[in-house]
């Protein structure tokens, strides 16, 4: 089979560099396009030049349009209005569009589902096997106990993050929701401040920090009577999941048209 050709958008971004890099180290894509935003600094400028591995032929445009349709796939680890407009033109352009991009509003969500009408959409919060396998645990614990186990996600990441919580710890809020066979939104406590009161029995808190260059850290508690059960994962290098990206988009080759999850990717779905 001819090698998958691959976009990466928001090329000079932290997230872009790895995932150029993963293009080029991976067995079976090409790197043919890598986007940018209008009036960005490093347009023009070669995208394995930025990503530290040398000349690549391939220069930084904002120019998306003939980029998509020349290609198969597209990765995108940008912003949600980013996110949402290339998932129209992959949409156009039947290719399958990896989005690893956090912070999506509901509206985000119901546009990504639209465009996953017309073209494979695969979007995880995190596309690093131990987060999902983490995820599935996750489900299974909060399954197994009942609400004497209070439940508190903790995430640390970089000083540069924008958006709290990570989409991870939402991912792994889902999956206690799950488990626990109750709805995230009536459980979730975002924030504490003051007087709070109590904890109420069976909500889901979520604590945030930032700092350094922290590249993702996440631990679940599950907070009982006399014990405690933490389950918890440590993000190394952002390659981790750069190289999830890339399987997702082989993954993606061929399939019928939806919005799929990295579970999916990996097998580990329902
Ligand atoms: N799902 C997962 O496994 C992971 C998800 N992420 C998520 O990926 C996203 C990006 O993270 P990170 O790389 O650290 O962030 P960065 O800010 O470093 O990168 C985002 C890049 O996208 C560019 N961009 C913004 N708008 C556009 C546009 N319209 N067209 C093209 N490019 C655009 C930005 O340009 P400029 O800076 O000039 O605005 C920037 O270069 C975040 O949402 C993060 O949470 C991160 C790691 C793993
Ligand atoms: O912004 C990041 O850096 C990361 N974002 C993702 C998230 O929001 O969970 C995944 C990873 O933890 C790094």
């Amino acid at each position: 089979m001819t090698d998958m050709r691959l976009i990466v958008v928001g090329a000079a971004g932290r997230m872009g560099r790895a995932l150029v890099r993963a293009v080029v180290e991976a067995e079976g894509t090409t790197l043919v396009g890598a986007i940018e935003r209008e009036g960005a600094p490093e347009l023009g400028q070669d995208a394995g030049m930025l990503a530290g591995i040398g000349e690549l032929g391939v220069p930084l445009t904002d120019d998306a349009l003939p980029v998509f349709a020349r290609a198969d796939g597209v990765l995108d680890f940008t912003t949600p209005a980013a996110t949402v407009a290339f998932s129209e033109l992959a949409a156009q352009a039947r290719i399958a569009h990896i989005v690893g991009t956090t912070g999506l509003s509901a509206d985000d969500l119901a546009r990504l589902e639209a465009a996953a009408r017309h073209a494979v959409v695969v979007r995880s919060g995190n596309m690093s096997l131990g987060v999902n396998l983490l995820a599935a645990m996750v489900r299974k614990v909060a399954a197994a106990l009942d609400a004497d186990f209070d439940i508190e996600i903790v995430e640390m990441h970089h000083r540069n993050k924008v958006d709290a919580p990570s989409g991870t710890a939402l991912m792994l809020g889902e999956a206690a929701a799950a488990g626990r066979g109750i709805a995230l939104e009536d459980h979730a406590v975002w924030t504490r401040h003051g007087h709070t009161g109590a904890r109420r029995r069976g909500d889901i808190g979520f604590q945030t920090l930032r700092g350094g260059s922290v590249v993702g850290d996440h631990t679940v508690i599950f907070a009982g009577p006399h014990e405690r059960i933490e389950l918890r994962h440590v993000a190394e290098d952002r390659s981790l999941f750069a190289r999830g990206a890339v399987k997702a988009a082989l993954w993606a080759r061929g399939r019928k048209p939806g919005l799929y999850a990295m579970a999916d990717v990996l097998g580990l779905g329902d």
